[in-house]
Formats: C-alpha cells, sequence, structure tokens
C-alpha cells in the first residue's frame, strides 16, 4: 500500500494469564491495523506465518500469501479451520478503530444486539478478520484437540477463482490439504450457515461507431444501446430457491459499467459487469445457460461470444469468472454434531450461504463442509464493517467446546 511503512508488523503471542477477551481484542486490533486488500496480503501473511510458526507446536508450511499449520497426532478424525487474509478494497474505513459504547458510529442493529460493547470498525472487521483473530488464539490455546487439525489462512478470496489462495495451495500440493471436515471461518453471526450461492461474472458488452458529439449521426452510441442490458436487469425478479431443507436467496446484479473515451465523443464500447448469483439446485453450466444460452460458448478468457439465449440473449458477452454453488451437505456426523453446539449456545439453526464461500471447494475434493464465524455477513463488503467482540469470545468458546476432548 502507498505510504505505508516498510518494517513487519506483529502478532503478540498469547499470555497464560490473560483472559480470551483481552487476547481477542488483541489479535483482532492488530490484523484489523494489517491493511490486506486482495494482492497486498503479503504482511498480513508473513505475521500469521511468524505467530503461528512461534507457537512451536505446529508444523508451518507456506505458499505464496497462503499459511498452513498442522497439529498431527494421530488422533483419528481430522478438521480443517480455514479463513481468509484478504480484504475487498477499503472506502474510507481503514485504519480501524475500537468504538466505545454510545459511539455514533456503532450501527443500531449491532449495538441492540450486543448493548453497552465496544466495537471493531473499519475494512474487514466482518469479512474476516474477527474469525482469522479467532482461528490464530485457537491455535495458540487449543493443547489437546480432540481431532487432528489444520489451520489454513489464505489470500485472494474475494477476487478472481483463479487467484484464489487457497485453490493455488491444493493445485501446488495436493497432499498438503485433507481431512473429514472443514470449517470455514466465514462470517456467520455464529451460527452455521450450509453450502453456498454459486457465482458467475461476466461483462455484456455493447458496440458502436465513434464519432464527434456534435455530428452524432456519423456515429452510434454503445451506451444508450446499453440501457436495453439495465432495462433487462432491472425487470429480474430475485428468486428464493429451497434446497435440501434451506433456502438461497438468488441475484442478478451490474456490480460496474464503464464506456465512453471522451466527453465529446460518442462512444463505441460499453461493457456493464453482472453477477449472478446462483442456488445449489443448478450447476455452473445451467447458471451460464439462464443467462446466455445454451450454445453460447463463452467460457472464460475466450473473448466476446453472442448469447443465444437466456436473459442476454442477442448480447455479446464476455466471462469473468465463475464459482460452482455448493449444497448444504447437513448429514455429516461432525456436521451434525456441531449445528446442535451451535443450536444450544446460540438458539439459532442452520441457515443458507449467500455468498460464495470456499465450502464449494472442499465439496469438490469429497470433504463435508461448512461455514461457521463471526460478525455479520449482512455487514459484510459495507463501508461501516464492524463486530463486536462478544461475538468473537462466543465463536472461540463454541470451537474450543467442540474442539476439546
Ligand atoms: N471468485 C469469486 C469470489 C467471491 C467471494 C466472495 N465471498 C464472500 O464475500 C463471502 C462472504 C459471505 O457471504 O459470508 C463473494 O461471494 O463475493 C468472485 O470473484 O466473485
Amino acid at each position: 500500500m502507498a505510504g505505508m511503512a516498510n518494517e513487519q508488523q506483529m502478532i503478540d503471542p498469547v499470555d497464560p494469564d490473560e483472559t480470551a477477551q483481552a487476547a481477542l481484542s488483541r489479535i483482532f486490533a492488530q490484523i484489523m491495523g494489517m491493511y490486506s486488500v486482495s494482492d497486498d496480503e503479503g504482511p498480513l501473511a508473513d505475521a500469521v506465518e511468524i505467530f503461528l510458526d512461534s507457537l512451536g507446536r505446529l508444523r508451518v508450511r507456506r505458499h505464496g500469501d497462503t499459511v498452513i499449520a498442522d497439529d498431527i497426532a494421530g488422533r483419528g478424525q481430522h478438521v480443517v479451520l480455514a479463513g481468509h487474509l484478504d480484504t475487498v478494497p477499503v472506502a474510507d474505513n481503514f485504519p480501524p478503530r475500537w468504538l466505545e459504547p454510545g459511539d455514533p458510529l456503532i450501527r443500531e442493529d449491532i449495538a441492540q444486539e450486543h448493548p453497552g460493547e465496544r466495537v471493531m470498525w473499519g475494512r474487514g472487521a466482518t469479512d474476516m478478520k474477527a474469525s482469522d483473530a479467532v482461528l490464530l488464539y485457537l491455535a495458540a490455546t487449543l493443547r489437546e484437540p480432540k481431532y487432528d487439525l489444520t489451520y489454513i489462512l489464505y489470500d485472494h478470496e474475494e477476487v478472481s477463482a483463479d487467484k484464489n489462495g487457497l485453490r493455488r495451495l491444493i493445485e501446488a500440493h495436493p497432499d498438503w490439504v485433507g481431512g473429514d471436515f472443514a470449517i470455514i471461518a466465514e462470517p456467520t453471526s455464529c451460527g452455521i450457515e450450509g453450502g453456498c450461492n454459486g457465482t458467475i461474472r461476466f461483462d455484456v458488452v455493447t458496440h458502436g461507431v465513434a464519432a464527434h458529439s456534435a455530428r452524432a449521426w456519423m456515429g452510434d452510441n454503445a451506451i444508450h444501446k446499453a440501457a436495453e442490458v439495465l432495462d433487462r436487469l432491472q425487470a429480474y425478479e430475485p428468486q428464493d430457491v429451497l434446497v435440501d431443507g434451506l433456502t438461497y436467496r438468488e441475484g442478478v446484479n451490474a456490480t460496474l459499467i464503464s464506456g465512453g473515451t471522451g466527453t465529446n465523443v460518442i462512444p463505441d464500447e460499453c461493457r456493464v459487469h453482472v453477477n449472478y448469483r446462483f442456488a445449489p439446485d443448478k450447476t455452473l453450466e445451467q447458471a451460464k445457460a439462464l443467462m446466455m444460452g445454451q450454445e453460447c460458448g463463452a467460457q472464460l478468457g475466450n473473448g466476446e461470444h453472442k448469447a443465444t439465449g437466456g436473459m442476454f440473449a442477442g448480447f455479446d458477452i464476455e466471462m469473468r469468472d465463475e464459482s460452482p454453488s455448493a449444497r448444504p451437505g447437513m448429514d455429516s456426523p461432525l456436521t451434525t454434531s456441531l449445528a446442535a453446539l451451535v443450536k444450544e449456545r446460540t438458539g439459532r439453526d442452520p441457515q443458507a450461504k449467500f455468498g460464495w464461500t470456499d465450502v464449494a471447494r472442499f465439496a469438490q475434493l469429497g470433504i463435508p463442509a461448512v461455514n461457521l464465524g463471526a460478525g455479520s455477513a449482512l455487514l459484510a463488503h459495507k463501508r461501516d464493517e464492524q463486530a463486536a467482540i462478544s461475538d468473537l469470545t462466543l465463536l472461540a468458546d463454541i470451537l474450543q467446546e467442540w474442539l476439546s476432548a
């Protein structure tokens, strides 16, 4: 990050005499203070690697900016605990800070749920440094876990699938990642969120002819043609889809738009970047067919193709990213016991995960996985992202109990 000092920032060791709340608050504040927008996770990954290595009990390895730490002692079953280190770009919300009770920046919903508590405000508070802090705390304090454990703290989750650190780790070292069950600590307010929506992103491209805007009849305006793309998006009605008992909410949204080369030039190209979130009753191929038709042929990296059907029939499409959905998979014995404990401690029943998470990657590996993390998913990627400290202590408590003999 431009302007930031180059010296290594550290995560202080956990003092055996301090309370869980004190240790979690400190780790949370320290990792929140390390800027880690995707592509800039290096310093945080360094600090995590040093912290885990200094514990002296874990086998710590690294691939790129992904850190993997094993606590393997032949305990029978093997659980993976994973969290990503990157955040979406900052939006006037870095550096972070603690908000004391009564601070007007504390959201009303957070104040109501966590009265009288201090709250961490800033980029990554919920997605997902609250949970990362808990994973680091568990690594430091869980001395005799019931299962073999692997902690994975990885880079590039928030961006295109080809950059995803977990994916790259598995591709480079398939023998490093395995297990009977995985917990992805994406924000869930300490409830279980099962499976995940799939996501595809693509540009719908309109073309025209450039000309002087004082002689527009000499050209053809590509931005005006994009109005039809926006009309189709506006007409879309979000769908709820029930899959294995959980209700997933789908959506098709424009998230970026670009076009034009000058203030007095008729634009010859316009791109509407569209994101389709689809429920786990659909494969990637089915999701693509719904957007651009079965015969479209648009694939990642192979340029523009005419949509032959679907929502954007007749428009040129360029594929940008795709990640499959994952079914809830709530029937594995480890999921059942974890869900029962979560219900007992929070009163929450499992819900569907609306964002895309790496449970889908574990599902592809045949490893049952659920999302369980601190912080509210509803605040992920918002400017006023924030998390109360009791969410971290609750998650640490639940996982400590579930993972202890
Ligand atoms: N390759 C995908 C990656 C998108 C990942 C991101 N995940 C989350 O925000 C999880 C947070 C949550 O819902 O708990 C997402 O869903 O956008 C891409 O680049 O689109």
